[in-house]
């Protein structure tokens, strides 16, 4: 996971303790505001009727000495009376009035702004804060022999500092103390609702961000900091069930996925030996399919499967030769020599010592002229005691030379026939080459070829045998005014005017240069 360094306070802002506690705290908070306004304002009026009361008992305390003092109209009484009472802390004030509402005297209340000493019929001044103070009119009466008589007011004003003073320090108590309350239970709310929602939430949440279906290890039980039974424990018991079976199930699909990689490897590595198999008795099918089961040569078959591929080669590179590079000589050890040899009086063998002893000369005959050629040449058993030779890649001038070496190897040979038996045979060979004409590559195809060679096989058989007859290409052929016996009959079986004729020295024609 992405390390990010703000993801704690996002976490923290927007879990559910912390929109819980300003959900909760604002409507406190709220709701403490109006209560305390409503506490201030019940403070202010019981600061009222306090004062009140209080004004009332001092009215009724200096009444009678205040109506002593006015029925005796003993201005001196009325003003130690006065001047008595306005010495009390919570008495700014005192106002004396007739039945008339006329003031008397008053007394009290100092210049700055409150009530001061004042003559008679004047009002008293308003308080600094504007406010009318608290006051109490109060009636004075004079008894007389069990008479009552009324002969004025008594108005006592309070001290407007000494209320001021009261109710803003029950004000204050009131804001103090709910502040401290709101702060406490705000810190109290949030250490609890960290940790008993906060931190076990958090723990969930790791347990589910860490939970790995395919680790080895069973997942780890959840222990959260949370004691008894709850919502969040039970959440954990519920989440800690699922992510054990989901393991489990895990853990089986992956064994099962394991059996079944390895059945699939087993039965691939068993198809691999299988296909193997196949192929090698494939190869040995196409072997069999392709090889002379008595000399171990190729058959035709072979030939027609792999020389396609060859003359292709080689006509591209005569091709490009001429395109490319035509004043230079041309491509070296680029053709194709069919050598095609025969046996001479084969027949006479099995006529005199039997087919098998005929078996064994052939076979003793292949098996020497294998010796002459490289491995990549093809040995072709082309039919009864018939042989191709396709020397591959060769310079087509060493053609002759070759065809010598086989009838000088073949005439060498003592072929032991068994029972101390021992013969000595000829052959014939006739070779043509591909590219027939080298200007022409296409002109004439590999079985084209084959048919020069068996033809010239033929030329060197009915001129005496033991000797070779190649074919040739020769721009000149159509020139050639006195032809032999051999370049008439060569002429007339292949019907092709374009050829010349080289024999090996033992035929008594010898080479024909056109
Ligand atoms: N033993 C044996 N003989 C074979 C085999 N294939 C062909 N032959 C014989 O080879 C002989 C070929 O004889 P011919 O075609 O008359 O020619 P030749 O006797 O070799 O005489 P020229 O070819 O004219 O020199 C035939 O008698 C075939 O039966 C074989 O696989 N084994």
């Amino acid at each position: 996971m992405k390390h990010n360094a703000l993801a704690p306070w996002r976490s923290i802002r927007h879990s559910i303790a912390t929109r819980l506690l300003a959900i909760v705290f604002s409507l406190y908070v709220l709701f403490a505001i109006l209560l305390t306004v409503t506490q201030m304002v019940m403070e202010y009026n019981k600061a009222h009727s306090d004062i009140e009361n209080h004004l009332k008992v001092v009215h009724e305390t200096i009444s009678s000495g205040v109506a002593t003092a006015l029925w005796d109209m003993d201005d001196n009484h009325l003003q130690a009376e006065l001047i008595g009472v306005t010495r009390l802390p919570e008495i700014g004030g005192v106002i004396v009035r007739d039945e008339q509402e006329e003031i008397l005297a008053s007394e009290g209340m100092n210049t700055n702004g409150t009530i001061r000493p004042t003559t008679r019929n004047t009002e008293p001044e308003q308080t600094k804060s504007g406010q009318k103070a608290f006051s109490y009119t109060g009636d004075v009466y004079y008894e007389y022999r069990e008479e009552r008589k009324h002969i004025g007011t008594l108005t006592l004003i309070a001290e407007p500092d000494a209320v001021f003073n009261r109710v803003i320090l029950s004000f204050s108590i009131l804001v103090i103390n709910a502040i401290l309350k709101t702060i406490a239970l705000w810190l109290i709310f949030l250490f609890f609702s960290r940790r008993l929602l906060h931190h076990p939430l958090s723990q969930l949440i790791q347990a589910v961000e860490q939970f790995n279906p395919e680790a080895k290890a069973p997942p780890p039980w959840v222990k959260l900091n949370i004691g008894g039974q709850n919502e969040l424990t039970q959440l954990r018991d519920t989440y800690c069930d699922l992510t054990a079976r989901l393991h489990r199930s895990q853990s089986d699909l992956m064994m099962l996925n394991e059996d079944l990689e390895n059945r699939v490897k087993e039965r691939t590595k068993e198809l691999k030996e299988a296909n193997a198999e196949l192929k090698k008795a494939y190869a040995r099918l196409n072997e069999t399919s392709t090889t002379d089961p008595l000399t171990g040569w190729r058959n035709r078959r072979f030939i027609s499967e792999h020389l396609d591929s060859d003359t292709a080669i080689i006509a591209r590179t005569y091709q490009e030769w001429m395109t490319n590079h035509i004043q230079h000589p041309p491509p070296f050890l680029s053709d194709l020599v069919f050598y095609m040899i025969d046996l001479d009086h084969f027949k006479s063998i099995n006529d005199s010592y039997g087919h098998e002893a005929g078996d064994e000369v052939l076979r003793q005959f292949c098996a020497n002229l294998s010796t002459l050629f490289r491995k990549s040449d093809y040995l072709v058993r082309w039919g009864g005691e018939e042989f191709l030779v396709i020397a591959r890649f060769v310079d087509h001038n060493q053609a002759g030379q070759m065809a010598e070496r086989i009838c000088e190897t073949v005439a060498g040979l003592d072929f032991n026939i068994g029972n101390g038996y021992n013969l000595q045979r000829t052959c014939s060979v006739g070779y043509a080459c591909y590219p027939f004409n080298t200007f022409h590559p296409d002109a004439y195809g590999w079985t084209d070829i084959v048919n020069f060679a068996d033809r010239a096989m033929y030329l060197a058989k009915t001129n005496g045998r033991n000797g070779w007859v190649g074919i040739r290409y020769s721009p000149q052929c159509q020139t050639i005014h006195d032809p032999s016996l051999i370049v008439e009959q060569t002429l007339d079986l292949v019907n092709n005017q374009d050829l010349f004729l080289q024999t090996g020295k033992s035929l008594p024609h010898g080479s024909i240069n056109a």
